[in-house]
């Protein structure tokens, strides 16, 4: 969308507003032309509490960090939570309320936690994703093309790594990649991901999908799927060096949801990569 100045600027709340992601988040709406960041949350004992969200930034953007659910979100039309599973269920029961829409880019809900998503999307618009990175999505799609071509006789393995301070595992990318690629061969993740290995676990047992974890230092995130057949190996690899994609990519879809009502949505929805 081209912003001129008398096009409104989208209203944004960040919650988790001095989180790694939360950050990003502020300096990627100073920086747009079309965005404001009209509030910003944190936790009660947050000492950032009183301050000027983008102060970090040398800059005033004049949203004081509060952490009043009610207060922060009458003041936006949009979300961006980037916190915690149980944060995010939390900030969207007022959204829900006050008719705010959502993007959402924590991880780690539980199926009934995503269950409850789903109902507070029939009240506004929600756009759910593990991962905003334009590169991610073209990448699951590589994935469907590759899951479907090598149905039989490769045996797949998602490889993820990421910095120390993450706290779920597997990565919400590497359980998305798993889920595309069962669906794409026709089944369920649940039926054949294997998460843990130790001891003496026998041979690999077929038509699994096996899950690895790395964490370490700084890693932004890095994804690798490998379809392991006899006598080649074939490795899709998507490796992040900056989370300002994951923030350009919850800005494309908070434009993306200014043009919806309710329901939910996820980055395919946004980048038109459903078909
Ligand atoms: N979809 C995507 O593209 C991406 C998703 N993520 C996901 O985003 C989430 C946040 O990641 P990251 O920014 O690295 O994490 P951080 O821990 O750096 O930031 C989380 C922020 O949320 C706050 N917070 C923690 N718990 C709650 C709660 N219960 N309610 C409200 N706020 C809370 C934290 O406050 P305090 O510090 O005071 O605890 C902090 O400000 C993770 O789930 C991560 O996997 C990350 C990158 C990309
Ligand atoms: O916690 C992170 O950092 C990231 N989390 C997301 C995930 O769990 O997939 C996305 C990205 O990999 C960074």
């Amino acid at each position: 969308m081209t912003a001129t100045s008398s096009t409104p600027r989208l209203r944004i709340a960040v919650a988790g507003a001095s989180g790694r992601m939360g950050r990003m988040l502020v300096e990627a709406i100073q920086n747009s032309k079309d965005c404001m960041l009209s509030a910003a949350l944190d936790l009660p004992g947050s000492p950032a509490l009183g301050t000027d969200a983008a102060a970090f930034l040398g800059q005033n953007s004049g949203a004081l960090i509060e952490s009043d659910l009610h207060s922060a979100l009458s003041k936006a039309d949009f979300l961006i939570d980037f916190t915690r599973p149980e944060g995010t269920l939390e900030h969207l029961a007022v959204c829900a309320e006050l008719g705010v829409k959502v993007v959402i880019g924590t991880t780690g809900f539980s199926d009934a936690q995503k269950a409850q998503i789903a109902a507070y999307a029939q009240k506004t618009a929600i756009m759910l994703a593990p991962n905003m990175s334009v590169g991610v999505n073209v990448t699951l799609k590589l994935l469907e093309m590759a899951a479907k071509a090598l149905d039989t006789g490769y045996d797949i393995e998602i490889v993820e790594a990421h910095h120390k301070h993450k706290v779920d595992a597997p990565s919400g990318t590497a359980i998305k990649m798993g889920e595309v690629i069962a669906e794409a061969q026709g089944t369920k993740l649940e039926d054949r991901a294997v998460y843990e290995r130790f001891g003496h676990t026998g041979e690999r047992k077929e038509n699994t999908i096996g899950f690895a974890t790395v964490r370490g230092g700084d890693i932004v995130g890095d994804h690798t799927v490998l379809f392991a057949g006899t006598g080649e190996r074939i490795e899709i690899t998507h490796k992040s060096s900056s989370r300002a994609t994951y923030a350009e990519g919850s800005l494309r879809a908070v434009r993306f949801l200014a043009t919806q009502a309710q329901g939910q949505f996820d980055m395919f929805d946004v980048l038109n990569l459903r078909a």
